[in-house]
Parts: structure tokens; sequence; C-alpha cells
């Protein structure tokens, strides 16, 4: 709970989107560092200051989904049995 408005706080990272709240507590630069990349693509952010770091790793059990572009979302089975 350290986003916004005492939400979660997500981010996408190289076409994945993690949510990064259980990591802020962790995170060697500080959370409200991490938090810069909250609510936003982290991508260029994380690669301008620490390409080096395997996030991948880190982060697999925080990941949410893919990124999709707006309207690209792909419209599951499931939607058409609502
Ligand atoms: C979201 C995933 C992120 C992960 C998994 C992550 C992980 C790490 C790790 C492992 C380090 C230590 C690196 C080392 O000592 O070689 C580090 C340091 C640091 N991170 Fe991140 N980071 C993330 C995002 C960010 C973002 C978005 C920023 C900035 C906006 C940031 C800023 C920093 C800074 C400034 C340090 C250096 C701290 C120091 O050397 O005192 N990180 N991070």
């Amino acid at each position: 709970m350290t986003g916004r408005r005492g939400k979660d706080a997500w981010t996408a990272l190289g076409g994945r989107v993690y949510n990064i709240t259980p990591y802020v507590a962790f995170h060697p630069g500080g959370g409200p560092e991490l938090l810069r990349a909250a609510g936003r693509d982290g991508t260029r952010l994380f690669g301008e200051i620490h390409p080096w770091v395997n996030y991948e790793g880190m982060l697999a059990s925080c990941m949410i989904g893919m990124l999709v572009e707006e309207g690209e979302e792909k419209k599951s089975e499931m939607d058409d049995m609502d």
C-alpha cells in the first residue's frame, strides 16, 4: 500500500507489469527512489540507474502480467461467457 490513495504501487519493466509494493522496504536505493517508477513504465529510469540489476529474477513473484497498449487488450473467451 505505497501507491496513491493507499493502493498498491505498480510499474512496468521490459513489457511486464509488476506490483512493487512488497519490494519497497528492501530496495537498496530507498523506497521513494523506487516509487518514482510507480504508476508508469519504469524501464528507462531503471536502465539509466542500474541496467545490470536482474529485476526479472528479483520480482518474479511480483509479476502481474504483460503490458499492452491501450486498445490492444486481448479479449478472452471468459468475457464472452458473461
Ligand atoms: C523496480 C525494480 C527495481 C529493482 C528490482 C531495483 C533493485 C536495485 C538493486 C538490487 C540495487 C543495488 C544495486 C547495486 O548495488 O549494484 C539498487 C540500487 C539503486 N536503485 Fe534500484 N531497483 C529498481 C528500481 C529503481 C528505480 C525505478 C530507481 C530510480 C528511479 C532506482 C534507483 C536506485 C538507486 C539510486 C540505487 C543506488 C543506491 C546506492 O547505490 O546507494 N531503482 N536497486
